[in-house]
């Protein structure tokens, strides 16, 4: 069978795409020769063995890794519709993770209060008045299914809810600004089942606006909450496919024994 090109398998408009993806941490090769493409408004799931590359590969579309010397990008990451590519160095980093947001495993709001995390990057860019930061805040605390546990506690210190909670406010953080891309790093494996299925249905909810890049170690979560997934293995894309398919008909045999638990 002849190798089918990963972006024809998509059906919908693509928001963002690697090609010929490599990164190094120095001498390390940490992914190589990746092509993977992110469906606009979609949920696109990375899964694999430990230490394949599904963090890196994630950090690297809102160029987490420009804050350490050594690391080093190589080919290119597309972003659609404007056709940019956003490792390229005359991107500003800065604007990149103004459109593209990231929501980490472990819940890590700032030591500020409820309004103040969900505001912070509105008024890092500037914005003063009041009573729209108070608009925006509630938009994205209802957005992240949070606003009605917290509409009458909005200046308590966030470090007082519970972890699921400050999962969801730090989803509401990333709303905020507004972005085209969310990347979700494992968000709900320091979270109990009924927090997980919370954060889940939210992640359901909010693709309808923003397009969705999750890795999870997760199998039954990726196949519940993925349009598309993408095996990884020793840092190369080993299989992508609509997650419908590839859990039941993978193409190829790493990914079966990977998802049937025969790895090793
Ligand atoms: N800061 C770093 N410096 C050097 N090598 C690193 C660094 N971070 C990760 N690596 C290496 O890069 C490779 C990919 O790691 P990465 O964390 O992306 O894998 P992963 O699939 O997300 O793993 P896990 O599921 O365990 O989080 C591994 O070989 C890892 O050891």
């Amino acid at each position: 069978m002849s190798e089918q090109n990963n972006a024809t398998i998509v059906s919908e408009p693509l928001k963002a795409e690697t090609r010929k993806f490599n990164f190094y941490y120095g001498d390390n090769h940490a992914l190589k020769n990746v092509d993977l493409p992110v469906a606009e408004r979609m949920v696109t799931a990375l899964i694999g063995p430990s230490g394949c590359g599904k963090s890196t590969l994630l950090r690297s579309f809102n160029r987490m890794h420009d804050l350490y010397p050594g690391n080093r990008y190589e080919g290119e990451i597309r972003l659609y519709p404007d056709d940019v590519n956003l490792v390229s160095p005359a991107v500003d980093p800065i604007e990149i993770r103004m459109r593209i947001s990231m929501v980490f495993q472990k819940p890590n709001p700032f030591p500020k209060t409820i309004f103040e995390n969900v505001a912070y990057g509105l008024m890092v860019r500037g914005e003063k008045r009041r009573s729209v930061l108070e608009e925006k805040v509630e938009e994205a605390l209802r957005g992240a299914a949070l606003w009605e546990e917290v509409k009458d506690r909005l200046d308590d210190l966030a470090f007082n809810l519970s972890g699921g909670q400050q999962q969801r406010l730090c989803i509401a953080r990333a709303l905020a600004a507004d972005p085209e891309i969310i990347l979700f790093d494992e968000p709900t494996s320091a979270l109990d089942p009924i927090a997980t299925a919370s954060i889940e249905e939210l992640i359901a909810e909010i693709k309808e606006k923003v397009t969705i890049l999750i890795v999870t170690h997760n199998m039954q979560q990726a196949a519940r909450i993925s349009d598309y997934t993408a095996f990884m293995y020793l840092g190369e894309l080993v299989e992508f496919g609509r997650t419908d398919e590839l859990f039941v008909r993978p193409r190829k045999k790493q990914t079966e024994d990977y998802i049937t638990g025969r790895f090793g």
